[in-house]
């Protein structure tokens, strides 16, 4: 074994080991995280949280309410000369808990595998002489990914600016280094109708939640029409308040979803069925749709190889059933991330077989038999960052090809 391939493999030892010894402080992390669930951009018991966490550690530099109120930085350098380039590692964390059922997609361990992460990279580097470059690792805490997208507010706040490449790992059924990720449009429909006694002179009103039944009849309609990886689906918020009172108001949100942002002709066409329903029913209609939109996933396949190899090492069992290797998993704001850094988002198995944005999904996140699970994916992560810091030519190799992947995608 040659003296480099030594020295990298002593500091993925190094890495799990810190991981290891700082296990009882990010357990109790999570679990503070996982028992106060917050919902998007007001996550403030969290980001407190996290903000400490990383203030009580040796040598970050923390950066509270970092371009959003519940974001923040936490960064520490090493090696090299002052004047020389940094090589910018960067590992996020999402805290925010869906409305009723709490952390049912496991963000509060996507906190932890990016804090774990960080400790157990900064530890390994801290460690060594004669760094080949000067290294900044920088953990962001990236508010709202299941409601308005932090990680494209923070984009546009140039939040992501000088990361070199830009590491997170999502709770699964499964350990995966990649699930198809699509791009989301959200979408708010308001019908203003007018009010009027149900049974006395209901020709007097003009029934706005007609319109809101039409307009999701409409668009289970447009579903048989659409292309097999769209997805449009739907809630009714408000649907009138008494059933002798004609609804004067009603309100619809929908999530529209197809495999990039190119394909809008979805979008038009749900238009038209939010339109066409205030027509029937002689209502106003507003449509607004969302500040955001969430991109699908570049994948940077020299990353996940990476990453699987060391997860490999680890002993995770990466799934080969190619129904869930095809199988849509939702769209998340890192797509946006990795149209601008290359970056990898994969998904880790924690200890159940339960699926995410369910209650079984809850209780598992918040159990203490996920921890083996995230810790093992943090080291993962972390050993993939050493990789690159190690072999200069492995990082030039993710650059060149995310240059590569975005031109395909007419994103230059
Ligand atoms: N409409 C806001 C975004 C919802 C994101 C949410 N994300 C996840 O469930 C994480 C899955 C990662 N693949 C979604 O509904 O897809």
């Amino acid at each position: 074994m040659s003296g480099e391939a030594e020295l990298l493999l002593e500091l993925k030892h190094r890495v799990g080991s810190c991981i290891d010894e700082a296990e009882s402080k990010l357990h109790s992390l999570s679990q503070d995280i996982w028992s106060c669930p917050e919902l998007a951009y007001e996550e403030r018991k969290a980001h407190d949280k996290l903000v400490k966490f990383f203030s009580q550690e040796d040598g970050w530099r923390v950066d509270s309410h970092f371009k959003l109120e519940t974001a923040f930085r936490a960064s520490w350098v090493v090696g090299g000369r002052e004047q020389e380039d940094v090589v910018n590692v960067g590992f996020l964390c999402e805290y925010d808990a869906l409305p009723t059922i709490g952390h049912a997609c496991g963000h509060n361990l996507i906190a932890e595998v990016g804090a774990a992460a960080a400790l157990g990279l900064k530890a390994a580097l801290e460690t060594t002489k004669g760094l080949p470059v000067r290294v900044q690792v920088t953990v962001l805490g990236t508010p709202a990914e299941e409601h308005g997208g932090g990680k494209i507010d923070m984009l546009r706040e140039g939040a992501f600016e000088g990361l070199d490449v830009v590491f997170m790992a999502h709770p699964s059924k499964e350990d995966a280094v990649y699930l198809p990720c699509v791009a989301e449009h959200d979408v708010t429909i308001k019908y203003q109708g007018k009010a009027s006694h149900a049974a006395s002179y209901p020709w007097e009103g003009i029934n706005a939640l007609d319109a809101a039944v039409l307009c999701y009849n409409n668009m289970s309609v447009l579903r048989q029409q659409m292309k097999p990886d769209w997805r449009v689906h739907g809630i009714i918020k408000h649907g009138g308040v008494k059933p002798n009172i004609i609804p004067a108001y009603t309100e619809l949100e929908y999530y529209l979803r197809t495999l990039s942002c190119k394909d809008l002709p979805v979008l038009k066409k749900a238009e038209r069925c939010f339109r066409s329903a205030a027509m029937a029913t002689s209502c106003e209609v507003e449509v607004e749709f969302a500040r955001n939109t969430f991109d699908n996933i570049l994948r940077n396949t020299t990353l996940e190889e990476l990453y699987q190899r060391n997860g490999k090492a680890l002993g995770m069992d990466f799934t080969i059933d190619e129904d869930v290797l095809k199988n849509e998993s939702g769209s998340t704001d890192f797509g946006n991330v990795t149209f601008v850094i290359p970056g990898i988002h994969p998904y880790f198995y924690i200890g159940s077989k339960a699926l995410n944005h369910t209650e079984e999904y809850t209780v598992a996140a918040g159990d203490a038999r996920a921890q083996f699970f995230t810790l093992r994916s943090a080291k993962a992560l972390a050993m993939t960052a050493l990789d690159l810091l190690l072999c200069p030519e492995l990082l030039q190799r993710v650059k060149q090809e995310f240059t590569e992947a975005k031109r395909k995608e007419n994103r230059i």
